[in-house]
Formats: C-alpha cells, sequence, structure tokens
C-alpha cells in the first residue's frame, strides 16, 4: 500500500495585516507517494498558499504538516533550504530566466546545489531529452512557444531529482492542444520517474485527463476530497457541482429543455450512464423491454479515469403505466430524473 508523502493535520494559514486572511482553514488530509493529486477551486479559495505551504514558501501559522518524513511545520528557514531540493515547483507564466539560454536554465539549480560543470552538462542534456527539447538547449526563452516553455519549466524543476513536483496553474496560460501536451509530460514525471504530483488548476477538464484524487476547495477549506470518477459521477458540494457542470455540459438547461419540450412529444427523462457492463446493458433497453419508444434528444459521454461518464435525455411515448414501470427499473439500478413540462419555459404543446 502507498504510503502518505505529505500530511497535512488541522493546518492553517491566516495572512495577518489589514485586512485579516484565513487562507487556509483547518486542513486535514494525506497525499500518497506516487499520485497525481488535484487541487481544484475559485479564484481566492486557497490552493496556491496550501500548496506553497508544503515546500515551505509560506510558513504554517498552526497545525503540523509532514513532508517526506519532515515537519516542515516544525522546520526553521535554514533547515527548510535543505528540503527543498525534494520538491520542484512549475508555475503559470513559466517563471524562465530571459536572458539564460535554456540549458543554463535548466542547470540553474544545480548550480545552486554545486554540481561541477561536467555533472551538470550531462544531466541538462539528460533532461532536455526527456521534454523533447534537445534541439533548443542553445535559444532563449523568447524564442519558444507556452508549451515549450513549460516543458523547460518541468526539466528545471526535475533537475535535483525531486520526490514531489508542484504544479500552480501550469497550464492556465496554454491553450487546449498545448495543455494536452504538457499534462502527457507530467504523466511521464509521474509514470517514468515515481514524482508525486500535487496539481492547482481551476478546469475540471485537467482533473480528469491527469488526477488520480482530487480537493475541492472552497474559502479556505477542504471540501470535498476523492477519487476523480466518483467526484465526478456523485459530486456533493455545491462548488463541486458547479465544477462538473461546466465540464460536462450533458444536462439540458431549462431553456433547453423547454425548446426539446416543444417540438418532441412524451415524458421527458434524463438517465445517467452507470459505469458497470451488466447494469448498463439493463438499463439502455429498459424501455425497448416496456414497449416504448424511447428517443435521445441530447446527452454528452464522456472518458474519466477510463471509464464512460455522462447522461442521455430521452423523450418517452407510450402508455403511463408503461413508463411507470420503466422507471420504476431505473430507479432500482442507478437512478433517473424525470422533467415535469409544467415547470418548463415556452413548454406548451406536445404532452
Ligand atoms: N501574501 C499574502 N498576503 C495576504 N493575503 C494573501 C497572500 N497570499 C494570498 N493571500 C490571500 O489568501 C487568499 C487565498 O489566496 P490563494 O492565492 O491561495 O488562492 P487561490 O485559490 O490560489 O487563488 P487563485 O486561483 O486566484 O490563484 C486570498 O484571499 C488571497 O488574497
Amino acid at each position: 500500500m502507498a504510503e502518505p508523502i505529505i500530511a497535512f493535520d488541522g493546518v492553517h494559514k491566516v495572512f495577518e495585516g489589514s485586512n485579516r486572511v484565513h487562507a487556509v482553514d483547518d486542513v486535514s488530509l494525506t497525499i500518497d507517494a506516487g499520485e497525481i493529486f488535484g487541487v481544484i477551486g475559485f479564484s481566492g479559495a486557497g490552493k496556491s498558499t496550501l500548496v506553497r505551504l508544503v515546500n515551505g514558501l509560506e510558513p504554517v501559522t498552526s497545525g503540523r504538516l509532514v513532508v517526506d518524513g519532515h515537519e516542515v511545520s516544525a522546520l526553521s528557514e535554514k533547515q527548510l533550504r535543505a528540503v527543498r531540493p525534494d520538491i520542484g515547483m512549475i508555475f503559470q507564466q513559466f517563471n524562465l530566466f530571459g536572458s539564460k539560454t535554456i540549458a543554463e536554465n535548466v542547470a540553474y539549480p544545480l548550480r545552486l546545489a554545486k554540481w561541477d560543470a561536467g555533472r551538470r552538462a550531462a544531466r541538462v542534456a539528460e533532461l532536455l531529452a526527456f521534454v523533447g527539447l534537445t534541439d533548443k538547449a542553445d535559444a532563449h526563452p523568447s524564442q519558444l512557444s507556452g508549451g515549450q516553455k513549460q516543458r523547460v519549466g518541468i526539466a528545471r524543476a526535475l533537475a535535483t531529482s525531486p520526490k514531489i513536483l508542484l504544479a500552480d496553474e501550469c497550464t492556465s496560460a496554454l491553450d487546449p492542444q498545448t495543455t494536452r501536451e504538457v499534462l502527457d509530460v507530467l504523466r511521464r514525471v509521474n509514470a517514468e520517474l515515481g514524482v508525486t504530483i500535487v496539481l492547482i488548476t481551476h478546469e475540471m477538464d485537467v482533473v480528469r485527463y491527469l488526477c488520480d484524487r482530487v480537493l475541492i476547495m472552497e474559502n479556505g477549506r477542504a471540501v470535498e476530497l476523492g477519487d476523480v470518477y466518483q467526484v465526478f459521477a456523485r459530486p456533493r458540494a455545491q462548488v463541486t457541482q458547479r465544477f462538473v457542470a461546466a465540464t460536462m455540459r450533458d444536462k439540458p438547461s431549462a431553456d433547453a429543455l423547454g425548446r426539446l419540450a416543444a417540438t418532441h412529444p412524451g415524458r421527458l427523462v434524463t438517465v445517467p450512464i452507470v459505469d458497470d457492463a451488466h447494469t448498463d446493458a439493463e438499463r439502455s433497453s429498459v424501455f425497448a423491454r416496456h414497449g416504448l419508444e424511447a428517443r435521445v434528444i441530447y446527452g454528452g459521454i464522456i472518458e474519466i479515469s477510463e471509464r464512460p461518464y455522462g447522461s442521455l435525455t430521452y423523450a418517452v411515448t407510450g402508455a403511463d403505466t408503461a413508463v411507470d414501470a420503466a422507471l420504476a427499473d431505473l430507479a432500482g439500478s442507478g437512478g433517473y430524473t424525470e422533467h415535469d413540462r409544467a415547470t418548463l419555459p415556452n413548454s406548451e404543446g406536445h404532452r
């Protein structure tokens, strides 16, 4: 079983000043060695602060934080400097030195760690090969695309072979295609080098593509934490439901249902996809089994953690008693939602 590499126990971070801000509010959780752990939340939720506590960029106000066996909440700045090479970090704005070449940027932490020139050159070559930028060694950051710059950031963060990589909105400045390339590099960092990744994002798409588990933060608090599929399939907190809805768009809005109701007769039923081959087969034939006609009028299915997730909305026509019987079957095997035509906007017309 994987061991926790990061453990928060009742951790608080308060910024004192003219406006006192409780940026991290009583967070207790563990992150296992080797996992890709996502942290999601709206602006100001406390994500960056939480992650900056891990490498001691911000000191903990109270509570206990243990990182790779070190109680960072109790270390002095000098002691923290000894721990930091074990923790790499990448940033939204890449934070490269514009006046240095790509190779010099990657070599920078090795200089700080007092590696000699020969070892440095060999390590930089290895790192640039890993991120696919060997041919850019002598270029300057301004000559690179955003995705290439972030790959340099990753190479630099990995220079001292850290066990943990912190990624703060590392794809937020990138387009979707480039985002995918950077996330693929991070996946290799995790799979091939065994590095634990803690990734902050405000995009559920990034979480579902990369992460094993996800933490949702709001007002400094850890409001929901779970396996990515579980959090998507059954979001509990309102803030989580908003993130999932923004990504999925599989469920019609009331306006869309109103328009669909005006042109499609029958009862309107949304049926979630259930990731279980047997149950799913039962559910997809339920209307036909009851002699009903069911037309798909809305829906969406995506893959999360290599499992299908989403829902389909049907207009179901046939005898009411048969529809009720079909819905009773669905209720027993994973649920459904029926939309009442009377409550929909502009829904006069069919029933
Ligand atoms: N150095 C600081 N001094 C005072 N307040 C701070 C400091 N750093 C962060 N804060 C405050 O702490 C709260 C959490 O900020 P934080 O940057 O951790 O949130 P976030 O979820 O990462 O937001 P974003 O997505 O905008 O980066 C905010 O109210 C912020 O203004």
